[in-house]
């Protein structure tokens, strides 16, 4: 590792960094520290906008994982103290894992001194499917004990991140993955959203089809813009198509208007970088007519999530207690989020 790609004054926070990520094996009885040589890597498993997702055997104990590699710019200033942040709360989540989250097996990293980047290989369980593959492959219509099933995982893993005062910030069905036996995993949270430059590393496009507004318009935000995600990937489970699939980012707020109406009064974000003004008047379509096979109780769910104003949206405890699904909420003290704002992130 060289030290003068961090500069003097920052190799503290670097050798911080190395010791936490030397410590980042999961719970359990602690195994040798292991190293990327252990690991075999076996075929591509999926391929994202922030790098590959690749199978990989552990040549110590026999069992196949995912791998993924987060790559990051190392900058004159250091790794950021926000990084550093995250690391933590990534390693706080190996130690209690739930199961409707991926859980973290280790995390390593190797820093690449000509090309002033730092690599970060995330060592997952491995799963069967994402859910975007999975819809593709079963039958078009889906029961809705089926669709509760999915929906019900989904929304205890996202109690279990925002109890952890985690938010996601990307669901989509490809960062929600299956298995075989349709235990459903949430995936792909943490480090890669906030911290990694999208565009030094890869050509791919982020998907905004799950986005909410405020996210969006770059206004205040909080857990419940995972809910939004939520709403929008329910109209996909029972529908197979998306809700709200913008061809770009000028349009995708245009693609939500238009159905769900352009919000008026104290429903139009506060502080966002647009105007109401910027927006036609859109008045909506009735949603009850857009979605196909839905009882009462699941489309009273759907459009709890999709309720513009973020402290009236239900929220993901709410949620499992709402008549469609009735769930026992995750057994973690909840803390408590902090209102976020987008830019500051
Ligand atoms: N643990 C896993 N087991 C099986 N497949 C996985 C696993 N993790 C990821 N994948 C596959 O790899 C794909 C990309 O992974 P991931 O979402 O973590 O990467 P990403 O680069 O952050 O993607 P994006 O930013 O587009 O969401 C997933 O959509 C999924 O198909
Ligand atoms: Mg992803």
């Amino acid at each position: 590792m060289s030290e003068n790609l961090y500069g003097e004054e920052n190799r503290g926070e670097m050798v911080r960094l190395q010791k936490m990520m030397k410590n980042m094996n999961c719970g359990g009885p602690r195994p040798a520290a292991l190293t990327l040589k252990d690991f075999k890597v076996g075929e591509a498993l999926g391929k994202g906008a922030y790098g590959h997702v690749y199978r990989v055997r552990n040549m110590q104990d026999g069992k196949d994982y995912a791998l993924k590699q987060i790559v990051m710019s190392a900058s004159r200033d250091g790794v950021p103290q926000s990084v550093i942040r995250e690391i933590a709360v990534m390693k706080r989540l190996t130690r209690q894992t739930h199961p409707n989250v991926v859980s973290l097996r280790t995390v390593l990293h190797t820093v690449d001194t000509s090309r002033n980047i730092i690599k970060i290989a995330m060592i997952m369980e491995i799963c069967d499917w994402d859910l975007h593959t999975f819809l593709q492959n079963v039958p078009k219509v889906i029961p809705e004990k089926q669709a509760k099933h999915i929906i019900g995982q989904m929304m205890k893993g996202l109690d279990f991140l925002h109890s952890h005062a985690i938010i996601h910030r990307d669901l989509k069905p490809q960062n929600i993955l299956v298995n075989r036996d349709q235990t459903v995993k949430l995936a792909d949270f943490g480090l890669s959203k906030k911290y990694t430059n999208t565009s030094a590393f890869t050509t791919c496009v982020v998907t905004l089809w799950y986005r909410a507004p405020e996210v969006l318009l770059q206004s205040y935000y909080n857990s419940t813009v995972d809910m939004w995600s939520i709403g929008c990937i329910i109209y996909e489970i029972y529908n197979r198509v998306p809700l709200f699939p913008g061809p770009d980012e000028a349009q995708q707020l245009h693609e939500i208007f238009k159905k769900l109406g352009t919000p008026i009064g104290t429903d139009w974000p506060k502080q966002s970088v647009l105007t109401k003004d910027t927006f036609p008047h859109y008045t909506g379509i009735s949603m009850t007519s857009d979605v196909t096979g839905m009882s009462a109780a699941a489309l009273d769910f759907f459009k709890r999530c999709l309720i513009y104003d973020p402290a009236r949206r239900m929220g993901s405890r709410a949620a499992l207690g709402h008549e469609f699904l009735k769930l026992k909420p995750v057994s973690v003290k909840p803390r408590v989020l902090r209102q976020l704002r987008f830019n500051n992130l």
